[in-house]
């Protein structure tokens, strides 16, 4: 558009009227809906169906002539093609795509002018002659020139009128003088023309109507658009009105914020000079308080000063009225003491005269045990040989009743001989039985004596065993003599270098005595010989406790647990002893349980502890009347042959293993405590019997100052010490006969409380390291078993006893 516009200013011409071409009707609707692009779109582009009248360079506008009457246009000369004309005008549709509203409502209000003013009809039969037309656009309109027969470049000027036209073409005119002049025939021709031509009108005319119709419409729509522009336009207007209102508000709040920063600015420094007032003031103050606080501390500390002079005087004056007192309470008691010791010393005169008539004694009833053994072997002899007479008696009874058989006689004489016979087997059969007897009634027999001896030998005996040097790298070997041979009832202990007040250094000899002392050279073997007793009488119905007592690496777990050691031996001997003891009428079963007391707490050493319930704790339960304690949720197996023994003693051990660090074995932080419950019955004599063997590996005994423990192992040797302590306090405790034993001081004694006391028997190793470096620890350790050793406990009673009565009870 705005390129036509400037050429058209530039030409200095009427800017070129757009004139749309005639297209088919279907182009119509096609028109209308394009309309709304075209209306900014065709403005600045030439649509391409329409053809434009550009003026160009040195191109001449022709005022619009007066349009021809038909009989000014009949003096033209003859144009061929007029039909062609009719081809070349605007038809019944109308293609206006591409135009502008504007333009298309300028070009249909001219559109029939402009058909008037440019159609080559017009031209063709106008009166007036036009200049030639070079350069013109080939537009539909140019084709009226070709109609002549003349060539292009010949054209001449034509004549205003038909007849000066003919002037003017004169001489082609007479050369076609017959043809020229034929009016009626030219008549007809215009008439014919005039036919087209009107048909031509008509058509231009519906044509007209339909272009209005569709600017109408066009109108109609720009019309809308219009509105719709109106209302974008209106809500624009608004949407403008909220965007300035929103920028108005924003601005209030920017002011607003401004101002809260303003006040926030203003509150700080206010507050930050409050601030520092306080600060000056709170630091006046402290420095206020301090100052009275220093005078207050130093006039407490005048007073203060004061008093404890005054009372370091009226400390002195009592102390020193205290320590003559007490130097007359001390001369009192030791003569007192001196008295006491007279007593004691005819007290012990009198023990030893007691131990003395003891000693005779176990003698008698040693030799009393003597005879009765004697006596056994005799009856048992004389049971072999009445077996042996019962069986050549049956033999001979056998041949008798073949005989009987083979002489089928029924004499007297034979009858006799048989009826002798019959009286005599009856008779040893009676012998025997009346053997058998007295062979129970002599075991029931010697179990009371044996047990007597047992009881009088000391319900609590303490053996100590010194362990051999295994390697020497372990270090310099203390000085430790047996110098009692026949009894080895002796170790002499010689103790740590000590100086005298003149600065004499000298080692004093040591001197313990124990119910039996092994030199390092005894075996196992050996010492269980001497503890097979003690199991005995755990067969016999008893509680026994064997201990192990002494500190770390001294020898406890060889002597208890070792493949050799007691808890094996002793298993070995009860099966033994069990299947000797079938042949009297004894069976017995035999159960056996491992725990272990660790920090005061008991654990299942046959139970892994990653299988332990740990809802399910170990609880000890005492039955007080039959004197047997059961430890509840312990795994209790039931030992039925030497294998089990064995077996159980492995899991245990591996179950403890799995307990120890690598730094500290387990053994030596817990006690281990083997339990072996034993029940017999008689089914001879109906009696029963349920004796506990409890065999105890106690815990390294070393003291804590010694040990330097720390943390954890602090932890554990109190612990162990605690319950040494209180075993100790225990046994004391039974010694002296006290109504109250503290046996709940400790898991350990509350544990064996009915293998420690009056119906008991205890037996304690005290093991002892070779070592010199270990030298304090064996003095401690033999000290404190020679306590025990001192006590006197309570004569043990066998739980033996009799079944609710039978028929068969009497014999
Ligand atoms: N009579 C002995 N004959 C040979 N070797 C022995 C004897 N007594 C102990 N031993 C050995 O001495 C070492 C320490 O003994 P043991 O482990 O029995 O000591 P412990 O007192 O049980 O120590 P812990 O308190 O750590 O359990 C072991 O190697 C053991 O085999």
């Amino acid at each position: 558009m705005e390129s036509s516009e400037n050429a058209g200013f530039r030409s200095g011409l009427r800017p070129p009227q757009v004139r749309a071409p005639v297209s088919s009707p279907t182009a119509a609707t096609s028109y209308l809906q394009e309309i709304t692009d075209s209306q900014h779109n065709a403005r600045s582009q030439q649509p391409t169906g329409i053809p434009q009248k550009r003026a160009h360079k040195g191109s001449i506008s022709y005022p619009d002539q007066k349009r021809k009457t038909l009989v000014e246009r009949a003096g033209e000369p003859i144009k061929s093609g007029i039909p062609s004309v009719a081809a070349g005008l605007p038809r019944a549709s109308t293609n206006v795509k591409g135009a502008s509203i504007a333009s298309l409502s300028a070009n249909s209000s001219t559109a029939t002018s402009r058909y008037a003013q440019t159609s080559n009809f017009a031209k063709s039969v106008g009166p007036g002659a036009r200049p030639p037309v070079t350069g013109r656009a080939p537009t539909s309109m140019g084709f009226a020139q070709s109609t002549t027969t003349r060539p292009r470049g010949l054209t001449r000027p034509r004549p205003a009128t038909a007849m000066a036209n003919r002037e003017l073409e004169d001489e082609p005119l007479q050369t076609n003088q017959n043809k020229g002049w034929d009016v009626d025939g030219r008549l007809s021709e215009f008439e014919t023309q005039f036919k087209v031509i009107k048909e031509t009108v008509e058509g231009t005319m519906g044509d007209r109507k339909i272009l209005e119709e569709a600017i109408e419409l066009a109108k109609n729509r720009a019309s809308d658009l219009e509105r719709e522009k109106q209302r974008l336009t209106d809500q624009n207007a608004q949407l403008q009105n909220q965007l300035d209102l929103q920028r108005q508000e924003n601005n209030s709040l920017q002011q607003e914020k401004q101002m809260m920063a303003l006040q926030i600015e203003t509150e700080q420094r206010r507050q930050k000079y409050e601030l520092e007032d306080r600060q000056r003031e709170h630091k006046l103050e402290v420095d206020q308080i301090r100052r009275d606080f220093e005078s207050e501390l130093d006039r407490l500390k005048r007073e203060h000063q004061a008093a404890a002079e005054a009372r370091e005087r009226q400390y002195q004056a009592e102390l020193a009225e205290e320590r003559t007192q007490k130097s007359r309470e001390l001369q009192d008691l030791r003569s007192k003491l001196g008295a006491e010791q007279q007593d004691l010393n005819s007290e012990l005169l009198k023990k030893e005269r007691e131990v003395q008539e003891m000693r005779s004694q176990v003698e008698a009833l040693k030799s009393d045990l003597d005879r009765e053994q004697t006596i056994k072997e005799m009856l048992q002899q004389q049971i072999a040989e009445m077996t042996a007479t019962n069986v050549t008696l049956e033999e001979r009874m056998r041949g008798l009743r073949a005989k009987i058989d083979f002489l089928e006689s029924d004499s007297k004489q034979q009858a006799d001989s048989y009826a002798l016979m019959e009286a005599r087997l009856q008779e040893a059969l009676r012998v025997a039985e009346e053997a058998r007897q007295k062979l129970i009634k002599e075991e029931t027999e010697r179990r009371v004596l044996f047990n007597k001896y047992q009881e009088l030998k000391g319900n609590i005996r303490v053996m100590c065993r010194v362990r051999p040097i295994l390697d020497p790298s372990e270090g310099e070997e203390a000085k430790i003599a047996f110098p009692d041979t026949k009894t080895s009832s002796q170790i002499d202990v010689t103790g740590p270098e000590e100086k005298s007040s003149l600065g004499v250094v000298s080692r004093k000899v040591i001197p313990f005595e124990f119910d039996r002392v092994f030199n390092p050279s005894v075996q196992n073997e050996e010492v269980f010989g001497e503890i097979s007793q003690l199991v005995q009488s755990a067969l016999d119905g008893y509680n026994v406790c064997i201990f192990c007592y002494g500190q770390t690496g001294s020898g406890k777990t060889y002597t208890m647990s070792s493949p050799d050691g007691m808890i094996p031996r002793a298993t070995h001997m009860i099966y033994d002893t069990i299947t000797k003891l079938q042949e009297k009428s004894w069976t017995y079963t035999m159960e056996g349980s491992f725990v272990e007391v660790y920090n005061e707490e008991l654990h299942d050493l046959l139970t892994p502890s990653r299988e332990a319930d740990p809802r399910k704790k170990l609880e000890i339960r005492h039955d007080d009347v039959r004197k047997q304690t059961t430890v509840v949720n312990c795994k209790t197996v039931a030992l039925d042959s030497p294998e089990k023994v064995e077996a159980m003693l492995k899991q245990a051990q591996s179950n403890r293993s799995v307990a120890a660090t690598k730094a500290n074995e387990r053994s030596s932080r817990s006690h281990s405590v083997f339990i072996l419950k034993l029940v017999g019955e008689n089914s001879a004599t109906n009696e029963r019997c349920e004796g506990t063997l409890n065999l105890v590996d106690l815990a390294g005994s070393e003291r804590l100052k010694h040990s330097q423990a720390e943390g954890d192992r602090m932890k554990e040797t109190q612990n162990i010490n605690k319950s040494l302590a209180c075993l100790g306090d225990v046994i004391e405790a039974l010694g002296r006969g006290s109504a109250h034993v503290p046996y709940r001081n400790s898991k350990l004694t509350h544990l064996l409380q009915y293998s420690l006391g009056g119906n008991s028997k205890t037996l304690m190793f005290v093991m002892v390291s070779p070592l010199e470096a270990h030298l304090k620890e064996t003095i401690t350790s033999l000290r404190f078993a020679t306590k025990v050793h001192n006590t006197h406990i309570g004569t043990a009673k066998s739980t033996k006893k009799l079944r609710s009565a039978t028929p068969e009870s009497g014999r």
